[in-house]
């Protein structure tokens, strides 16, 4: 994309910077002098917007008690639904289609819950190898609570490589024994994205229901799940929302399946106006919102008032736009200064399949890391052999991006990798 006019030079990045539209964002968010933070597809940084409505719904605690829930600057009853409305647009769904509730692995825990019905000879979760462990532990407890084998009745599609999935291998899976489907918008070493569309239209062909965690996507780049039909998803929303740790997460279910009990019914899934009759009979609300449980974590809701707000103003279209440069300008740099020094660039190459970070592999990833982060860079490691980094449309420049470069190269010439261990810290 840029290869026309790529200069290996500091003052190129400079010129990229001075033509970026979102480079004011940078100034909201805390970054400090002496770090580059290339770890946002972990944990997103802090923004003084986030800061701000963090604050702001601490003083409503403070000022009016329990009638927070409906008074005040953002009314905690409601503060979910208005999260969902301010963040549809981000996954391509109407806002009663999203709720912003509970966290990525409960979340899970409840979609599948409610969609996997086995039945019959239909009775398998389809699943990929490379998936994050913390879903393919749901849908096995899952499995064992309806008395199905976790091991058997979880099919998972394998890798050729140990970096991609093909399109291909998954829909061979899509056999008549399955039940349910649920895969990554995005791997989250690689960085592969799925072909969400192609992957919904071959699963409803086969009459099997189709659900995706989006917590290496959402934020990163525009989705439609609604047009494409997707049944639900859910995601976190600490990554690249910014929400800070542990924020709450957000789960999309499709329209058609408003009405469907939920698998997990609390009493936050009620009818707003029903809720507080305490009848013993549930009334679901007729939106995402059925998919709630229980009261949900305010002070853990309050970071994503200010964060969905840069979002709104910035748009998806050109966050994506400006990370597929900064990672396309990253691959450049890496390709020109660090050839022959054993790194492989592990994520797509091709735009339409890139996610939003690097997934650099190297055989001495873990302690590259620790030299990384002394020299001030902040990626992460993902064994055995990846170094992840992600610029950050939001908060990262392209000077941040050349400058990581040149110290991974000094890192490599210098050789300041040796001092270190090759294995990862506690969380890696
Ligand atoms: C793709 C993916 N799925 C699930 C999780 C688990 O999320 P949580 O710990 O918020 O449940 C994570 C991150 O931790 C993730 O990256
Ligand atoms: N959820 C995390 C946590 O609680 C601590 C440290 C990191 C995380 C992460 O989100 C890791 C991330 N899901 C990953 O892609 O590896």
């Amino acid at each position: 994309m840029q290869k026309d006019r790529f200069q290996p030079t500091v003052e190129y990045s400079r010129l990229l910077d001075s033509e970026d539209e979102l480079a004011a964002f940078r100034n909201e968010f805390y970054i400090k002098p002496d770090v580059i933070y290339m770890d946002g597809n972990s944990l997103g940084l802090l923004s003084k917007r986030a800061e701000k409505s963090v604050i702001d719904v601490l003083e409503d605690w403070k000022g009016l008690g329990i009638d927070g829930w409906t008074e005040g600057k953002y009314p905690w009853f409601f503060l979910s639904e208005k999260l969902a409305e301010m963040s549809a647009n981000l996954v391509g769904a109407k806002p009663e289609e999203v709720i912003v509730t509970g966290s990525t692995t409960v979340n899970l825990h409840q979609l599948a819950a409610t969609f996997y019905q086995p039945k019959g000879n239909k009775t398998k979760i389809l699943a990929d190898e490379l998936t994050f462990p913390s879903d393919i532990y749901a849908l096995q407890s899952q499995l064992r609570l309806h008395g199905l084998n976790e091991e058997t009745d979880l099919i998972r599609v394998k890798s050729r490589d140990g970096r991609y999935l093909h399109e291909e291998d998954i829909i061979a899976a899509m056999t008549d024994e399955i039940a349910l489907i649920v895969l990554p918008t995005v791997l989250y070493r690689s960085g592969q994205i799925l072909d969400m569309k192609r992957l919904t239209a071959e699963a409803h062909a086969r009459g099997i229901l189709i659900g995706f965690d989006g917590c290496h996507s959402v934020g990163a780049f525009p989705h439609s799940f609604s047009e494409w039909d997707v049944d639900f998803a859910f995601w976190c929303n600490y990554k690249h929302l910014n929400g800070g740790p542990g924020s709450v997460g957000s789960l999309y279910v499709n329209r058609k399946h408003f009405g469907t009990l939920p698998g997990l019914a609390g009493w936050f899934g009620s009818k707003k106006e029903k809720q507080f009759d305490m009848e013993h009979s549930f009334t679901q609300a007729n939106t995402a919102g059925a998919f709630q449980i229980g009261t949900p974590h305010v002070l853990s809701l309050a970071p994503l008032i200010g964060s969905f707000e840069m979002f709104q103003e910035a748009g998806i279209n050109r966050i994506r736009e400006k990370s597929l440069k900064l990672t396309q300008y990253m691959m450049d740099l890496i390709e020109y200064d660090l050839d022959a020094m054993g790194f492989t660039i592990g994520n797509p190459k091709d735009e339409r399949q890139r996610g939003g970070h690097i997934s650099l592999e190297h055989k001495e990833a873990a302690r590259i890391c620790k030299a990384l982060k002394e020299n001030g860079v902040i990626p992460d490691y993902r064994a055995p052999n990846i170094i992840r980094l992600a610029p950050i449309a939001l908060y990262n420049c392209f000077e941040d991006v050349w400058k990581v470069v040149q110290i991974l190269k000094t890192i490599m010439i210098e050789k300041q990798f040796e001092k270190f261990s090759n294995d990862r810290n506690v969380v890696a």
